[in-house]
């Protein structure tokens, strides 16, 4: 019955490894040593082309990289219900943005659009811009070899939670912080072992492992440090009276002058206001503090692994930046960031090679035709933008670093579901603006101060499974100081 079924049988014609009697394919997959399970998984992409299956009694995985697939999928808001392997992360991020559907996810989204709208960036601009200046004075000693991950983490934590937050982070904070980074760290690698030993996603099965422990410990760690920036920000605002119509604004709160209400103080008015509860509040904060560091940090990394290994392309963001700043020593404007072109075309590059978010995944509840394949109801579907963003035939010489893919003329023809690193569609990425002006700013901070030496080859790179693209080693770079006038 189980592989018999007209379900089966249909889902069957799609290509995809050899099957085993009653346990698919879950052999290959508990066989593969957690280390090597992104490996593993791209080797795949590499056997088939653009689509195929995986078959693990109860669950059946479609896997699209095809543009024309993923925008079947992606653009419609019938299949905006998130994929049941994201149930392991609900434990933590709830039923907040990223992992809710139906009618809360539309009312959540609608509040909380406005909370990045372009004044509210406008406004975050000079808080991003006086980080991004910190974390260049921190970057280490000219000459020094760094592992740039934990150093930019450290920076986009900071960012997320004096922006959207409006709460800075202080010496007694920081050890509490350094907990945080470090559980999410774990809670990644609690996430590949429960993906790759499927029966642990039987919840029955899981709730007896020790891994649920070490799991539940960990969110412990992760929701002191949130309750915390929400019990901080509620007794500020408790003090300086919150009302719907800000004008009158206190001169110690970091949103100095800002008239429209950040994310924080949003979600905090909407539950005075009745329209969201203390564990909406909760899983909200939950979510926006990991969307809105881990990936950025992860996009940081990789840049700067890259601009470390292509000379040519950091000397044009230099020059860039020169022609903008000259001798001045002032920090960017909003306007000076708009103008920095090449740059911008050296992150979208960069995320094509490394998108931080390498896959995203729907559950598929209505049967549907994907590469003319007929997809039964109640599959998972697995988009893999890693692998899209690497296609040759999409990308000439896709494995190779060039940001001139990117201008306006070479991107004629190109299809529009080619490059997603943000999703695309109703559910796509909520934080995308001020994702670009982080890594924007923190960038051309830190290039006009350094140059940048290869250390670790893009070639060297083992990538983690987590839901984060990381990779398992350190990504050491050198840092040289440039003219000391610019620091
Ligand atoms: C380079 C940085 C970023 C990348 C590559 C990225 C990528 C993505 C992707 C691919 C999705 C879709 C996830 C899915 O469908 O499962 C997403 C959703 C989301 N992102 Fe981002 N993101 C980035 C930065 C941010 C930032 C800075 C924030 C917040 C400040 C943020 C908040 C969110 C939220 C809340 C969602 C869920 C949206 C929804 O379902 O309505 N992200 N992001």
């Amino acid at each position: 019955y189980i592989n018999y079924h007209e379900d089966a049988r249909v889902f069957m014609k799609v290509p995809g490894m050899k099957d085993r009697f009653l346990i698919g394919n879950a052999l290959e997959m508990i066989c593969v040593h957690p280390d090597k399970i992104f490996e593993w998984r791209t080797s795949l992409s590499k056997r088939f082309n653009g689509i195929y299956r995986f078959y693990t009694y109860p669950f059946r995985y479609i896997n699209i990289y095809n543009p024309e697939d993923i925008e079947i999928v992606l653009s419609s808001t019938k299949f905006i219900k998130k994929s049941r392997l994201y149930d392991i992360i609900k434990p933590w991020l709830a039923d907040g943005l990223l992992l809710s559907s139906g009618a809360k996810w539309q009312q959540r989204r609608k509040i909380l659009t406005s909370a990045f709208h372009f004044d509210i960036l406008r406004q975050f601009h000079t808080v991003i811009e006086e980080n991004s200046k910190r974390l260049t004075e921190t970057l280490g000693t000219s000459g020094e070899i760094v592992n740039i991950a934990p150093i930019v983490t450290e920076y986009t934590l900071n960012t997320i939670c004096e922006t959207a937050m409006g709460t800075k982070l202080s010496d007694e904070t920081s050890a509490a912080a350094m907990s945080y980074k470090n559980a999410l760290h774990t809670l990644g690698n609690l996430f590949i072992q429960r993906f790759i030993k499927l029966y642990l996603l039987i919840e029955f099965i899981y709730n007896l492992s020790s891994l649920k422990i070490q799991q539940q410990r960990t969110i412990d760690v992760i929701k002191k440090f949130t309750t915390d920036i929400i019990d901080k920000r509620k007794k500020y605002l408790e003090q300086n009276v919150l009302t719907s119509n800000p004008t009158k604004q206190d001169e110690d709160d970091v949103y100095k002058g800002r008239k429209k209400f950040a994310f924080l103080d949003l979600l905090l008015t909407a539950e005075n206001d009745g329209k969201i509860d203390k564990s909406g509040v909760q899983e909200e904060v939950d979510t926006f503090m990991f969307g809105g560091h881990d990936t950025t940090a992860s996009g940081l990394s990789f840049l700067f692994l890259l601009l470390a290994n292509h000379q040519d392309v950091q000397e044009k963001v230099y020059k860039e930046i020169q022609s903008i700043f000259g001798d001045s020593t002032r920090i960017a404007t909003t306007s000076d960031l708009t103008q920095m072109k090449y740059l911008e075309l050296c992150i979208k590059e960069s995320l094509r090679l490394y998108p931080p978010i390498h896959f995203v995944a729907r559950i598929l509840n209505d049967q549907i035709k994907l590469s003319n394949y007929t997809i039964p109801a109640d599959t998972e579907c697995l988009i893999h933008i890693f692998d899209l963003h690497r296609r040759e035939d999409l990308y000439k010489n896709a494995l190779t670093f060039d940001p001139d893919r990117f201008l306006p003329e070479n991107s004629v023809g190109r299809h529009p579901y080619a490059y997603i690193p943000f999703s695309a569609g109703p559910r796509n990425c909520i934080g995308q603006k001020y994702a670009m002006m982080e890594m924007k700013s923190a960038t051309s901070a830190v290039i006009r101060r350094y140059k940048l030496e290869a250390i670790t080859k893009p070639e060297e790179i083992r990538f983690s499974g987590d839901l984060v693209l990381r990779s398992i080693d350190p990504i050491n770079i050198k840092i040289i100081k440039r003219d000391a006038k610019n620091m």
